[in-house]
């Protein structure tokens, strides 16, 4: 590894940081996912590995910058690989991202969520509707879909951050990130991104990128990778009319966008 320190936090120069490291994190994702994670992952600048088994995941973590876990499709033996790459991801002091995927809507789900956050998350992403029912509180939400605005979970997502000293990223038309102690909003994207499958699980992964770069800074790389995708969706949005070809320019501008237009394009307000 060659001694590259991080310029600064602001999102471009993470951004910068990131591709010139090409992170290799390993992502235990959902089946719908897989595919469309892994090229989101090489577009930014990422080296993804999709990594699951029990027999494997906990020392393939040992290895990865980063560990990303989403239980959109979970299974028993997905299960086991998640837990084995969770502690071996603690254990060398690897971080972690959690997307809890429609994890009020069955009681596998829950139990499954309640023992992968006893494991401490660096970082929980989800949507409005799972970080407001991951707070105890009522939730909208309809199946992997969320039901309730961004605004509306921020108190959850403050008192999650709190609980479980971790960082705390709701996305949506406004996304909102807090620590428990400091909070911004990331604005940017479009109405489309909704409209194509697994944005949210890909953009969990590129959490992952991020955090791998800046592990001491969680906050600011998550931040960064909301940032990301923020821009390079305003600017597919900007071009694209309907979800196929839109999926197609967001990918491209994945790879296209310099840090300088992250920074210009995704604005980042405290609140
Ligand atoms: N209406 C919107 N306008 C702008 N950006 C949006 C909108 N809805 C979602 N996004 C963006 O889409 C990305 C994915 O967030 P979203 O909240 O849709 O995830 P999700 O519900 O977990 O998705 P999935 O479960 O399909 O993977 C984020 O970058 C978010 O900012
Ligand atoms: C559609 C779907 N079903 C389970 S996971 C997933 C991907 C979006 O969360
Ligand atoms: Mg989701």
């Amino acid at each position: 590894m060659t001694d590259d320190p991080v310029q600064s936090l602001k999102p471009g120069s993470l951004l910068a940081a990131m591709r010139r490291r090409n992170p290799l994190v390993q992502n235990i994702t959902n089946f719908v996912a897989m595919n469309i994670a892994a090229n989101v992952m090489l577009a930014a600048g990422a080296s993804p590995a999709m990594v699951h088994s029990p027999e494997e995941a906990g020392e393939f973590a040992a290895i990865a910058s980063a560990l990303t876990i989403n239980i959109g499709t979970i299974s028993p033996d997905f299960f086991e690989g998640m837990k084995t790459a969770a502690k071996a991801a603690g254990e060398a002091g690897k971080p972690w991202v959690l997307d809890p995927v429609a994890h009020f809507a069955t009681s596998y789900r829950r139990s499954a969520v309640a023992e992968l956050l006893a494991l401490k998350p660096t970082v929980i992403r989800g949507n409005a509707s799972e970080i407001i029912a991951l707070a105890g509180e009522h939730a909208s939400g309809q199946g992997v879909d969320a039901g309730d605005s961004v605004a509306s979970a921020e108190a959850a997502a403050k008192a999650l951050a709190l609980r479980h000293g971790c960082v705390v990223a709701v996305t949506g038309e406004r996304d909102f990130v807090t620590d428990g102690q400091r909070s911004v909003q990331v604005l940017g994207g479009s109405k489309l991104m909704p409209k194509v499958t697994a944005l949210g699980c890909s953009l969990t992964c590129i959490v992952g990128a991020f955090v791998a770069t800046a592990p001491d800074s969680p906050f600011e790389a998550t931040v960064a990778a909301l940032a990301l995708f923020a821009a390079a969706g305003e600017l597919a949005g900007r071009e694209a009319q309907a979800p196929g070809s839109f999926a197609v320019r967001f990918l491209d501008l994945l790879a296209e966008v310099t840090p300088d237009a992250v920074d210009a394009v995704a604005r980042v307000v405290p609140v």
